[in-house]
């Protein structure tokens, strides 16, 4: 298989998963990490590795590095695997999606952004979603129709604050998950509740509905909920480990045990709670955005310039929310009719969120 991101939080436990189930890496790509890439190369010994930055090249112990965006591109275009794992971080990993399905490959999908920014042009057929969620979903769903889907959020690091401290809050505070080691902007996405609304764009593109909802379960144990049409309600319980979704996105079905079951018994109680526009107020386009997607990628553009100002101390936490909301706004009424006007209008709404 194809590893984009292997370095990465998805990367990491791809890896350990392909290692238990002896599947050859053909191509590794990785970012800045290149003392972890080096270290994967000769554990793995991929074909061909692609890096982010010209400059690193020298410093890869491998005799076939290619470089930059263009460089994944070509990799994926040279590569014989059918499978490409895609777990890039956000707008980058949409090219190498649509390199990858354009050229037939099947898709294990952590790159959520793929979806939100351009759900409309990706082929779903070939996508299997590497997200903790949507593999419950899948999991719980049979032939029985079903008449709502539900996701669970962990309410991110600033559930349990006080409204008013929040404000000052700092990059470091946001990055303190209460449940889930990732990388560092899926994180700062759980704690504005961004992460969830890209999560039910995701659940609408994959399974072709608007009827899904999220809440809050503060333990992570619960990942997904199926209400069906005759009033019963199912939910999917695992451990707070992506090799589960990981695994079954390699190997399609798994019988061997992956996980420790769940330890019913520790868990002690079980509470539900809304998400509240007050302390999430990106939550207020929620319903809005699910009956208009194509909107993903005005979000998507503006939350990632919006994390970048935050990162740098260029704005608040809250403002973060504000940033996304006037965007949204602003460019209420584009929709794309095909992928270079997505480019396109990621490109303005990036330039309009900068100058603001
Ligand atoms: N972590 C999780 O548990 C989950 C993550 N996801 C999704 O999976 C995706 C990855 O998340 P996560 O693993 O946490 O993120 P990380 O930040 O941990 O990893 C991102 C990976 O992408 C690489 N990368 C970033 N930019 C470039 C670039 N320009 N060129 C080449 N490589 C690049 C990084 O390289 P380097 O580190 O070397 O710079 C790293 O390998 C995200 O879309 C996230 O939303 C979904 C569900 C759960
Ligand atoms: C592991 C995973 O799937 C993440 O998307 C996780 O759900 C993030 O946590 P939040 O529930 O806080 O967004
Ligand atoms: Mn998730």
């Amino acid at each position: 298989m194809v590893l984009l991101g292997s370095t990465g939080s998805i990367g990491v436990n791809t890896l350990i998963i392909a290692e238990r189930y002896n599947i050859a890496i053909e191509a590794l790509v990785a970012g800045n990490n290149i003392d972890l890439l080096n270290e994967q190369i000769k554990k793995h010994q991929p074909k061909v590795v692609a890096i982010a930055n010209e400059s690193d090249r020298s410093k890869v112990d491998h005799p076939h590095v290619l470089c930059g965006t263009q460089g994944i591109l070509e990799l994926i275009e040279m590569s014989h695997s059918d499978t490409v794992v895609n777990a890039l971080v956000g707008y980058t990993g949409l090219a190498p999606t649509l390199k990858a399905t354009g050229l037939g490959k099947r898709v294990a999908l952590a790159n959520k952004e793929s979806l939100v920014v351009a759900g409309e042009f990706i082929d779903m057929s070939l996508i299997t979603p590497i997200d903790s969620e949507h593999f419950g979903l899948w999991y719980l769903m049979n032939e029985r129709p079903v008449s709502k889907l539900y996701i669970t959020a962990s309410g991110g690091a600033f559930r349990d604050w006080e409204l008013d401290k929040m404000k000052d809050a700092s990059f470091s505070d946001a990055l303190k998950h209460p449940n889930w080691s990732m990388g560092n902007k899926i994180t700062i996405d759980s704690a504005t509740m961004t992460n969830k609304l890209f999560e039910l764009l995701e659940a609408k593109w994959l399974f072709n509905t608007t009827k899904v909802d999220a809440l809050i379960e503060k333990k992570s144990i619960i990942h997904a909920l199926a209400e069906f049409t005759d009033g019963s309600t199912t939910a999917h319980f695992a451990g707070v480990d992506m090799k589960l979704p990981i695994a079954f996105a390699l190997r399609g079905e798994v019988e061997e045990p992956i996980l420790p079951p769940t330890d019913l018994l520790s868990i002690g109680a079980l509470e539900f709670l809304p998400i509240e526009a007050e302390r999430y107020p990106i939550w207020n386009i929620k319903e809005h955005i699910l009956e208009h997607a194509h909107l993903g990628v005005v979000v998507n553009a503006a939350n990632e310039e919006a994390i970048e100002a935050f990162q740098k101390d260029q704005c608040s936490f809250f403002g973060m929310s504000t940033m996304v909301l006037d965007a949204y706004k602003q460019f209420e009424d584009v929709k794309a009719s095909n992928i270079e006007e997505i480019i396109q209008i990621d490109q303005e709404v990036r330039a309009y969120v900068k100058q603001r």
